[in-house]
């Protein structure tokens, strides 16, 4: 099944090909697809009492869940040493690693070639009060991040309330990267899903709205369809 992130992503548009590598980036694409539309099951925070003050799960808990399933596990990691972090997470199975534009100022190219060396996805987050114009350099290098990470509640807790104004981020992003994945992470739910999706994001964050939902696989569909929707007006 076609996902909506492939819309965005120009690897699927060179998936049509017959050769073996067209067929990898194929089954790439496809597994990002399902690591996007399932993050609402699977969602794997690393926190630390630097960032921010509590700890949730670490290389351990992914190495774990790595046995038993191939599902794209994206890491967002608030941490302050993102750097220390990519050999054990990139060991445990990790996918996508997600670090923090705010405490990465100076590393972040060899942050980024580290992360790709492991093989996994690099992504770059960045706090409410943090201006978008600080991950440009990240998405415009010649090794580039392949994600930007929206937040739009402050990190460090669940079951907080979505900020719309976060959204102009979301439109600057999708109006200069037309092909980026752009996440976002934080009261996301049916009612602000049409908010986060038609200003541009297509990897969707969502924790109390699914998993205190007594249909929890209602709220994905709609939260899929959302996104889906919004990228064919694009
Ligand atoms: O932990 C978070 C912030 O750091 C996230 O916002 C959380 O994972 C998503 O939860 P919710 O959908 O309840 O806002």
């Amino acid at each position: 099944m076609e996902g909506p992130i492939s819309k965005r992503n120009p690897i699927s548009k060179r998936s049509k090909g017959n050769s073996s590598f067209d067929k990898e980036k194929t089954r790439q694409v496809r597994q990002r697809q399902s690591a996007c539309l399932t993050l609402e099951l699977i969602g794997f925070i690393w926190i630390s009492w630097h960032f921010v003050p509590n700890l949730t799960i670490g290389a351990p808990v992914i190495e774990s869940l790595r046995k038993h399933t191939k599902a794209y596990l994206d890491c967002h990691l608030m941490v302050t040493n993102p750097i220390d972090y990519v050999e054990p997470m990139g060991k445990a199975g990790a996918s996508g690693f997600t670090f923090h534009v705010e405490v990465s100022k100076e590393n972040w190219q060899e942050l980024i070639g580290r992360i790709k060396s492991k093989g996994m996805r690099p992504g770059v987050a960045l706090k409410p009060g943090t201006p978008i114009e600080e991950v440009y350099p990240l998405v415009d290098s010649e090794n580039p991040v392949e994600m930007v990470l929206v937040m739009t509640v402050e990190p460090g807790f669940g079951g907080q309330k979505f900020m719309p104004e976060m959204m102009d981020k979301v439109r600057s992003l999708r109006n200069k990267y037309p092909s980026l994945d752009i996440e976002v992470d934080g009261g996301l739910g049916p009612s602000t899903i049409d908010m986060a999706a038609s200003a541009g994001a297509n990897c969707i964050v969502a924790g109390s709205s699914v998993f205190g939902a007594p249909e929890p696989a209602a709220v994905i569909s709609l939260m899929r369809t959302s996104v889906s929707d919004n990228q064919e007006k694009c």
